[in-house]
């Protein structure tokens, strides 16, 4: 049997909360579309210029674990206001603290270890919406604080080994990795890290090169340039699914006032006394 799941007071889903196997709603396309990701079994990396949306879009994730009762939300916030509002849903949270960071990223590899052994005992290659377990949303904002700011090199270097292990091998044991960083640059997205990531979504940078940083390499000269975004379109970025072509899409935007209604509601959803 996989771990009981936490949030689940009520033994399952009802139609007023979400599951983490539902879509997530991130906004809309240029042509009108909603954009809505498969957030399971991936993970998702955004990056663009200081104030270009990234936490407003991070905030549409961070909402959509809140309000599912399959969710952990582990919140790693560098900069501990963007997250915030978030805290008192969340199962952990780390403020800006690398050892802290570490000690829990430490904590989330045994976890995800303990669950392939147990998939493995029962013969499965990854969870499902039948498992009463937990999916992990390990949100990280800003990942450059962690990853190249705080602490020494060796804590550095611990803190991007640990990531890249649980977004290269977490999504089958329900791991999902959501980081944002207005920093894209090579020493701090690594290709070998960029890569794993299934879903990548680029705001408006300063350079083509930084677009390609985060979208891969050649999208750029391609026509699908972050760079391009002006800078008085905030919420707007180039998403890229995995095996896809770059879409320009705007995120949606929700107030501080419309996030605090959604924790009460989260709160009330988790605390059970919200069923349909
Ligand atoms: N989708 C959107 N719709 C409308 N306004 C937006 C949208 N996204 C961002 N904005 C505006 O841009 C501002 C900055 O956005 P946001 O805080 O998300 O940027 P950021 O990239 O996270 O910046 P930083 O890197 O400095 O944290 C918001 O306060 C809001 O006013």
């Amino acid at each position: 049997m996989l771990t009981r799941r936490k949030n689940s007071k009520r033994g399952g889903a009802s139609a007023a909360d979400l599951s983490i196997y539902d879509p997530v709603h991130l906004g809309i396309f240029e042509d009108g579309h909603h954009v809505d990701i498969e957030l399971i079994y991936r993970n998702i990396l955004m990056a663009g210029e200081p104030g270009a949306g990234k936490s407003v879009a991070l905030n549409n994730v961070v909402a959509h674990g809140a309000l599912c009762s399959d969710v952990s939300l582990w919140l790693f916030d560098g900069k501990q206001v963007e997250l915030g509002l978030w805290r008192e849903l969340s199962d952990v949270f780390v403020g800006p603290d690398i050892a802290t960071a570490l000690v829990r990223l430490e904590e989330l590899q045994a976890e995800m270890n303990r669950r392939y052994d147990e998939l493995d005992r029962v013969r499965r290659r990854k969870i499902d919406r039948k498992d009463p377990v937990d999916v992990i949303m390990l949100v990280l904002d800003e990942l450059a604080l962690f990853s190249a700011t705080m602490g020494g090199k060796d804590e550095q270097e611990a803190f991007v080994r640990l990531l890249r292990d649980l977004v290269a091998r977490g999504r089958a044991a329900g791991v999902i990795v959501v980081a944002a960083t207005q920093r894209p640059s090579a020493d701090i997205i690594p290709t070998s890290l960029r890569d794993l990531f299934g879903y990548r979504l680029a705001f408006r940078c300063t350079t083509d090169s930084s677009s390609d940083i985060i979208l891969g390499r050649g999208w750029a000269t391609g026509g699908y340039n972050a760079a391009t975004i002006a800078p008085e379109e905030r919420g707007v970025g180039l998403l890229l699914a995995e095996g896809g072509i770059p879409r320009r899409m705007k995120s949606a935007y929700l107030s501080d006032d419309e996030i605090y209604a959604l924790v009460d509601y989260a709160r009330k959803l988790r605390a059970g006394r919200i069923v349909a």
